[in-house]
């Protein structure tokens, strides 16, 4: 496809997305904006975006596909900017947040103007911010969700989905509420969990430093996805309140049970209540196996072709460096995210890290 693409906000999923359409279709320009200058300028350095615009009018005017990846609320207010300015008539507006329902409906202005707008939010992401972090194989095989309004054009919809056939992502059109519905239980509601448990923690390793040097395998698992960015969740947390409150209720309800069943101590039903766990997760298309404690791990972003993890411990091996394990984190269905590798000392991992480095362009972290 050929046309001038727009991205306002231009992290982590607005710069992947670029990358995305640049990739499947080469002869698109791709301009960016973003209030961050440096986010601007790293974007127009790592070669994600094509041009700058100053502001958003200025790129608005002849975009043929506008994507609005800013937090929710941000967002909101951009809609609302944009139904006020001239645009191209067949333009399409898109965004990327969280949340559908008061997106949607802050698009309503537009949707009175005659412009298309269809919600989306592609459902991979990372706890990492920023268009540094920005990867074209980010939405692979992940969830496209996609919430249009009755009255928008099918023909519309397919347009969207040919500007984001990069993505390899798998599209599904949903109702904005039902979105925020099925999204507030199984990534808004964990997120609230993940932070909580590491500020109960905090506040306990107040009186015992020996807690953060504990904290290793299952606590870092459990509690990743709370280094995300406060302000990305500050505004999710926001536009789905209703939802998550009654999740809260749910989940205070769920805690008095473990708390019971502590109180009573009784075997059987202690095992029952983490086997039914059990049987759940190991039956969801997200197989996560083993939690192996390790405290010198190695974070390896990886793609997914096979013999993908034979190419990464070939490297490690030509270097001498040894592994006391290796695990993948499958962080989307069917795909391949993480893998994690093991090592003995902090030197292993920092000498295992500067292989990869060398020979890939695999990004890597500590996990934190
Ligand atoms: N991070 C994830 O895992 C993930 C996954 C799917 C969807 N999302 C959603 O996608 C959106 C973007 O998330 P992200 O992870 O890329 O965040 P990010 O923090 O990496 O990037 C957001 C960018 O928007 C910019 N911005 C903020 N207000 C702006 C404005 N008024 N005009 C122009 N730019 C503005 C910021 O400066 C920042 O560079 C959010 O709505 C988020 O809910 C995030
Ligand atoms: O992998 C992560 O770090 C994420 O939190 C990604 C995640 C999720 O909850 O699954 C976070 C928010 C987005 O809206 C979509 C995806």
């Amino acid at each position: 496809m050929k046309g001038r693409v727009f991205v306002i906000g231009l992290g982590l999923i607005g710069g992947s997305l670029a990358l995305c359409i640049k990739k499947e279709h080469p002869e698109s320009t791709i301009i960016g904006f973003d209030i961050n200058r440096e986010q601007v300028r790293l974007a127009k350095m790592l070669g994600v975006i094509d041009e700058t615009a100053e502001n958003i009018p200025d790129g608005s005017q002849n975009a043929d596909l506008i994507i609005v990846s800013a937090p929710v609320n941000d967002s909101k207010t951009i809609l609302k900017a944009l139904s006020t300015l001239p645009l191209k008539p067949d333009v399409i507006i898109t965004d990327t947040g969280s949340t559908k329902k008061i997106i949607v409906e802050n698009a309503a202005d537009l949707r009175d103007k005659g412009i298309t707008f269809i919600g989306g939010h592609p459902m991979a992401g990372s706890h990492k911010s920023g268009v540094s972090a920005a990867k074209d194989i980010l939405f692979e095989n992940a969830f496209y969700l996609l919430t249009p309004e009755e009255m928008v054009d099918i023909d519309k919809v397919d347009e969207l989905k040919g500007w984001l056939k990069g993505t390899k992502a798998k599209f599904l059109t949903i109702t904005p509420e039902n979105h925020d519905y099925l999204t507030g239980i199984v990534s808004h509601f964990p997120h609230i969990i993940a932070a909580s448990i590491v500020r109960q923690t905090e506040k306990l390793s107040e009186s015992e430093s020996l807690i953060p040097r504990l904290a290793a395998g299952g606590f870092r698992d459990i509690t990743r996805i709370a280094s995300s960015s406060p302000n990305m969740w500050k505004d999710i947390l926001l536009h789905n309140r209703e939802n998550l409150i009654a999740l809260l209720n749910q989940w205070q309800e769920e805690m008095e049970g473990v708390k019971e069943l502590l109180q009573t101590g009784n075997e059987r039903d202690i095992y029952q209540y983490f086997y039914q766990a059990k049987q759940y997760r190991d039956g969801l298309p997200i197989k996560e196996k083993g939690a192996i404690p390790a405290f010198y791990d190695l974070y390896v972003d990886i793609p997914d072709v096979p013999g993908i993890v034979s190419e990464v411990t070939g490297y490690l091996a030509k270097e001498n460096i040894s592994i006391t394990n290796i695990r993948i984190l499958e962080t989307r269905e069917d795909i391949i995210g993480v893998l994690v590798i093991s090592f003995q000392t902090e030197g292993d991992r920092q000498r295992a890290e500067k292989c990869i480095l060398t020979y890939t362009n695999y990004s890597t972290s500590n996990g934190s």
